[in-house]
């Protein structure tokens, strides 16, 4: 059991995240990669619960060959610190799959790093081992490819066990997440400062041009589903994150001793047809007089209205699929990403024209509902 620690605490110590940052116009920088590697398509396979021979082979000549509007270690453009965000996926996604969201708030001048999750919720994540470590855990020699004394290891998604209750684990999972979020913020913090961090990844990006690149006053919680949970955890453990932006949030993992604890200002961005009464109600636990929660919904979404894959699909089978709702959905995100950046400023006290955004705070939008469309029963005092 022991061995089992030490493997674990060498994933804990570590954070996966893509960082989409504000950045110099390059021609030589090529676009990055939207599913890095073919592996996800494994883990998405499993996580959707259809065979992964044949589906791998579909993802990946539908989607594989993806690239993402940016430049990859572009050079950093600083104008002044960024407000920084960290920003938390849903079950079965990974740390890619919400560029349009993500990179459209670096576009705006944000520093976001979009984590990814190791506590099996992912589809797909990696992590490295010290060769030396794998050897004294006398862990079966896996064909992970070893780079200079390093061993990638992938961990797939986790389904729940026939029998199992879901809430001990998905409670378990949010607490994880949270954590992996702080961890991330303090990575970034490093970096900030100018310490050399060392990073796994081969990258040519030259980390140092990030020193003092940070506002850490102005930092933000932002997640999609299970990361909307993610994000009250973050924001319930740590002060730091200002505030939060929750996106179709699922409130299931949370436990309700959770919510009186939390005392920033968080915005709940919902679709009008994954949202039910039970999760609703949950979301008005949070409601208060002196601290500002606002909600609104945005007419003709679904779930898969925030991730990437509402792109990616002609209408029809976008729609047969429940990836695409009936309103467009590039409509529907810069609605989402708006109102966003309009909370942002808000709470995070911005100087930048972002409050132009303020009145779809409130639902006032020809696409917006202001609150809920779901019948919630009078809340309980
Ligand atoms: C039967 C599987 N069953 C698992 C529990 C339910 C599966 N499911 C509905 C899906 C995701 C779906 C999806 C993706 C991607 C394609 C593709 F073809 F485009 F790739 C198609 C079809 C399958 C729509 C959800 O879980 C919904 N959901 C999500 S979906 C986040 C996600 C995952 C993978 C992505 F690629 C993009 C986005 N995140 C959450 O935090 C929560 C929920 C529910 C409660 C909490």
């Amino acid at each position: 059991f022991p061995s089992e620690c030490a493997h674990f605490k060498s994933i804990l110590s570590g954070s996966f995240f893509r960082l989409y940052y504000p950045c110099q116009e390059t021609e030589k920088a090529e676009k990055p990669d939207w599913v890095p590697c073919r592996e996800y398509f494994n883990g998405l396979a499993d996580f959707m619960k259809i065979n992964r021979t044949l589906s791998e082979r579909i993802f990946n000549h539908l989607f594989g060959s993806f690239k993402i509007p940016a430049y990859l270690d572009a050079p950093f453009k600083s104008n002044g610190k960024c407000p920084v965000v960290i920003f938390s996926h849903g079950l079965g996604a990974f740390r890619t799959l919400y560029s349009a969201i993500c990179a459209e708030m670096a576009s705006q001048g944000f520093i976001v790093a979009s984590v990814e999750h190791r506590d099996q919720s992912a589809s797909a994540t990696y992590y490295f081992n010290a060769e030396s470590e794998r050897a004294n855990e006398n862990l079966p020699k896996t064909s992970a490819s070893a780079q200079d004394g390093l061993v990638k290891e992938w961990m797939y998604y986790r389904a729940l066990q026939h029998g199992e209750s879901e809430f001990p684990l998905r409670n378990k999972q949010v607490k994880q997440r949270a954590d992996e979020c702080i961890l991330a913020l303090d990575k970034l913090t490093e970096v900030n400062s100018g310490r050399a961090v060392q990073n796994a990844l081969k990258t040519k990006f030259d980390w140092t041009t990030l020193e003092n690149s940070m506002d850490l006053c102005r930092i933000a919680a932002m997640g999609h589903s299970f990361g909307g949970a993610t994000v009250i955890e973050a924001l319930c453990k740590e002060v730091k994150f200002k505030c939060g932006v929750a996106l179709d949030a699922w409130m299931f993992p949370l436990d309700d001793e959770t919510f009186p604890r939390v005392k920033q200002p968080i915005f709940f961005i919902n679709s009008e047809k994954f949202q039910w009464a039970g999760n609703i109600s949950r979301m008005k636990k949070l409601d208060s007089a002196v601290i500002q929660r606002k909600m609104i919904t945005i007419r003709g979404t679904v779930h898969q209205s925030f991730p990437d894959f509402t792109f990616l699909t002609g209408n029809w089978i976008g729609k047969l699929m429940k990836l695409k709702g009936e309103i467009d959905p590039q409509i529907a995100i810069d609605l989402s990403n708006k109102a966003t950046l309009a909370f942002l400023q808000r709470h995070l006290g911005l100087e930048k024209d972002f409050n132009q955004w303020d009145p779809l705070i409130d639902g006032q939008d020809e696409n917006l509902i202001q609150g809920t469309n779901v019948t919630v029963l009078q809340s309980s005092i």
